[in-house]
This record gives structure tokens, C-alpha cells and sequence, in this order.
């Protein structure tokens, strides 16, 4: 085994496992603790959904994930695989590079072009690998942007709010998009979401953020394909509202 890389900031990589592990893992602005001494253990492969109101503190922990944020604190410990790509609410292709382009950027292997095009077909946009990306609709490009990161095989994929831009039916169609992709590739997948339905849709595990804290973590005993008045469903739909105090318990 590959002993880990630990940075100043406490966050280590380990290409050895699709795991994640948080520590006591805290972040303040302000002098202000949004991430209070998080703890926290998620296996390779499982698809996690993270909730929690505005504010509560989502993108700050997948930020810190991603490695994107050099300044959390203390003694906290983040442990991540090296192979980990995030994907955001706005695409963030490049506007003049070509699809393909946008895809393959950095990307090394024997062929790269190939597997561009390859992941390309993946997310149903085959033929599309010279348009420019402000030729692509809002959907298309996130399609383009799954393909980006997924074409990098991930261990770990951060997703923030990746549909939250989307329209109602569009999202429905990028979760059955996302579902097979993950099914295939099986990395592990953290998806922040507002969503308790996407969250439902799509998660074998719930996460709930609320004062620095994790307020709720339960796993989801649900197959595939997931009917909305399936009474387990139900079951953990009211749960999670009410803990995102959206609805008042019984
Ligand atoms: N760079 C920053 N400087 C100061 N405060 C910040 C910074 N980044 C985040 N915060 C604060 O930390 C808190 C959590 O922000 P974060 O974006 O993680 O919440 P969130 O749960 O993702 O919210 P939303 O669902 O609205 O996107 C907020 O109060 C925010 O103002």
C-alpha cells in the first residue's frame, strides 16, 4: 500500500482506495465554525447526498474534498483518493476550446482523442466533438462536463449542485444518465444537493449538514428503479424534511 501525501492544510491522498475519511475536520470564516470537528467515514463505491439548509455549510466541506480550500484548520485529518474530479452547477467548459477539446485537456493515456470521444458517446453526444461549447444548451454542457470528469475515471467524484441549473426534465434525464455512469464506472460520489428528491433519486446514503455539524446520516434500503410512493421512500422523505425542518414532526 501507498503510504498518503498529507499537505499542511491536513488533507491526504491515497491512490490506493476509493474511501473518504474526515477527522475532526473544521472551518471557520470569520472566526465563525461552519465545519465544527466533522467526523466521518464514507466506503469506496457508495453514492452520498449531501443536505443541509443554505448556508449549512455543503460546498465548504466539498470544497475541502476537492482540495480546493487551503485553509482548514486544526488538527483535522481529510483523506481522499489522488483520482477525484469535481463537477459544479455551471459546466465550466472553456468557450474556445471545442468540445473535445474541453474533454482531453491534460488528459494522458495512449489515445486521449479517443477516449474523449468515447466518453462523449457516453453522455449521448456523439458527433458533437468539434462544436463550440456556446453551441451546446445549458443540459449539454453538463453533459459535457460529466464526460470530462468521468473520462479522468475517478475514485471519488464531488459533484456541487451539478443540476441545480437544470430544468425539471432535463435533471430527470441526467439522473438516469448519471445512474448507469456510475454503475459502470463505480466510483464513490458525494453530491451536494437542495434536492430531497434528487437525493432520494439517486443516493445510497444521506447526508444532513445543519450548525457545523452532521445532523442526520442514514443509509438508503432501496433498489433501482426507486418509485416516489414506495412507503420506505415516503418514510425517508419526511424524515429528512423534518430534519431540515421544512416539516414539523408528527
Ligand atoms: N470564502 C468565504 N468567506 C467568508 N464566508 C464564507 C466563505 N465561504 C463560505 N462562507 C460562509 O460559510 C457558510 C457556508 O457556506 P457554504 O457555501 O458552504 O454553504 P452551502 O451549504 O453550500 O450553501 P448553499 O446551499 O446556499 O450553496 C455561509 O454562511 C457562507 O457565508
Amino acid at each position: 500500500m501507498t503510504m498518503p501525501s498529507v499537505s499542511d492544510s491536513g488533507l491526504a491522498t491515497d491512490a490506493a482506495e476509493g474511501s473518504v475519511v474526515l477527522e475532526r475536520v473544521t472551518r471557520a470564516f470569520q472566526g465563525r465554525r461552519v465545519l465544527n470537528e466533522i467526523s466521518l467515514h464514507i466506503a469506496a463505491g457508495e453514492f452520498v447526498a449531501l443536505l443541509g439548509m443554505s448556508g449549512s455549510g455543503k460546498s465548504t466541506l466539498l470544497r475541502a474534498l476537492a482540495g480546493l480550500d487551503e485553509e482548514v484548520e486544526g488538527e483535522g485529518l481529510i483523506r481522499v483518493p489522488t483520482a477525484r474530479s469535481v463537477l459544479f452547477q455551471d459546466s465550466r467548459l472553456l468557450p474556445w476550446e471545442s468540445v473535445l477539446d474541453n474533454i482531453t485537456l491534460g488528459l494522458d493515456g495512449p489515445d486521449p482523442a479517443q477516449a474523449g470521444r468515447q466518453a462523449l458517446a457516453s453522455v449521448g453526444l456523439a458527433g458533437r466533438e468539434s462544436a463550440w461549447p456556446g453551441q451546446l444548451s445549458g443540459g449539454e454542457q453538463q453533459r459535457v462536463a460529466l464526460a470530462r470528469s468521468l473520462v479522468r475515471r475517478p475514485q471519488l467524484l464531488l459533484a456541487d449542485e451539478p443540476f441545480g441549473a437544470l430544468d425539471a426534465l432535463t435533471r430527470l434525464k441526467m439522473h438516469a444518465l448519471l445512474r448507469a455512469l456510475v454503475g459502470r464506472l463505480r466510483p464513490t460520489v458525494i453530491l451536494v444537493t437542495h434536492d430531497v428528491d434528487e437525493a432520494l433519486a439517486l443516493a445510497s446514503r444521506v447526508l444532513v449538514l445543519g450548525n457545523g455539524r452532521i445532523a442526520d446520516d442514514f443509509r438508503l434500503d432501496l433498489d433501482h428503479p426507486r418509485h416516489s410512493d414506495d412507503p420506505r421512500l415516503v418514510g425517508y422523505r419526511q424524515r429528512l424534511l423534518i430534519t431540515l425542518g421544512v416539516t414539523e414532526s408528527a
